[in-house]
């Protein structure tokens, strides 16, 4: 459960990548890939948030951005109120160093292995940030530190672990020694990027147990991400977290896990539970509830909201304009952007788009 105090702030986040087209000319070819759109999101102390969406959504660049990894082309990210990037210059004048930001917000990969040197052992490999982050400790200090670490992780012997290279770990393990890595850090803030998804079902579930064990005992804020809804609902449920959806870089619905599952405000949010069977597929419609499977390109989205083309409900009016972030709770932790949750908006005397229509549905939800 989070507090009131905020570890990162994004706002009005935007991340555009230029590329080359197919064409001839490189130059006059250029297209901007929209990855991530305007979007707004706080994360506080102890504070769990899962993000959800499909493949090229935006979830990584999102994660990178958020931990610094990734410039903003828009809008900024803060971390105890001190802009990340603003903190990097040399002549800036920062209220936190950009050095302690980077060590505060820490990262673990869906390949851990590419994270390792392979001609390190674990004892070596995770003693090197510790000697740079805290070079008072000594060689011994050091050492016990990363045994009692390693032990914390579920491997034990830990002395055992600590002298394998990496070639002489499971996927589960080395997936361990890099949350070692990051705790050692002592960080605010944990972004796990689909951190679970290369290991085995019957390992994942031991994998996210132990992130929400860890969360708790060392206060650590997490950003989980992950295209797999019953992961992403997994921990956020369980840590009494948020839930969001990506939705091609923008943020279309975000809230507390419970209520998001149990009440879906976003069309999108109930494709993704349609496609997820323990959360009732049985109930609801037999064909996934869209009009057209294939995502578009975020080169060029669609028009108005971004889900416009697929969506069973859309009307003129989604093609024509976006739809606001707007709260559909009295505390405003569920936001959603759909005109669907707004009961007076011109979107129910607009035309429905071919194939769709404005009638109420919720065989999607508890209610
Ligand atoms: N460095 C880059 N240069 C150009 N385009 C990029 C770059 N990084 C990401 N993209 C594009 O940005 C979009 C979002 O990618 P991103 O990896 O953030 O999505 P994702 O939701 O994490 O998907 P996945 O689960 O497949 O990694 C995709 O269209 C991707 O091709």
């Amino acid at each position: 459960m989070s507090s009131d105090e905020t570890v990162l702030s994004l706002s009005d986040l935007e991340v555009h990548f230029e590329k080359e087209g197919g064409g001839l000319n490189p130059f006059s070819d250029r297209e901007t890939v929209r990855a991530v759109d305007g979007v707004s999101l706080d994360i506080g102390a102890n504070d769990v948030v899962a993000i959800v969406g499909e493949s090229g959504s935006g979830k990584t660049t999102l994660g990178k951005a958020a931990v610094g990894l990734q410039e903003p082309t828009g809008g900024s990210v803060s971390y105890r109120g001190q802009d990340i990037w603003q903190a990097k210059g040399w002549r800036s004048n920062p209220s936190i160093p950009h050095d302690e930001i980077r060590r505060s917000l820490q990262i673990i990969h869906q390949d851990p292995g590419s994270a390792l040197n392979p001609n390190r052992t674990v004892l070596s490999s995770l003693s090197a940030p510790l000697k740079k982050w805290e070079p008072s400790l000594g060689p011994e200090d050091r050492e016990a530190r990363v045994l009692h670490f390693i032990e914390r992780v579920g491997m034990t012997p830990p002395h055992d672990y600590a002298h394998r290279y990496p070639h002489q770990l499971s996927g589960g393990e080395k997936q361990r020694v890099a949350l070692v890595r990051a705790l050692l850090m002592n960080p605010d803030l944990i972004l796990a990027d689909e951190a679970v998804s290369a290991l085995d079902v019957s390992l994942r579930v031991e994998m996210m147990d132990l992130l929400l064990e860890l969360q708790t005992q060392f206060d650590t804020s997490f950003l989980f991400i992950s295209h797999d809804l019953s992961n992403a609902r997994y921990i956020a449920e369980h840590a009494d977290g948020r839930l969001g959806v990506m939705y091609l870089g923008e943020l279309v619905e975000l809230g507390p896990a419970d209520e998001v599952l149990r009440n879906p405000q976003h069309p999108y949010t109930k494709v993704l539970k349609w496609a997820t069977p323990e959360l009732g597929r049985d109930e609801g419609p037999s064909e996934p509830p869209v009009r057209e499977i294939d995502i578009p390109d975020p080169v060029n989205p669609p028009s108005g909201c971004r889900f416009h083309t697929r969506c069973p409900n859309a009307t003129e009016r989604c093609k024509r304009t976006a739809p606001d972030v707007t709260s559909v709770d009295s505390d405003g932790r569920h936001r959603v952007a759909c005109y669907r949750s707004t009961d007076d908006d011109a979107y129910w005397n607009s035309d429905p788009l071919d194939g769709a229509t404005v009638a109420i549905d919720d065989t999607t939800t508890d209610d």
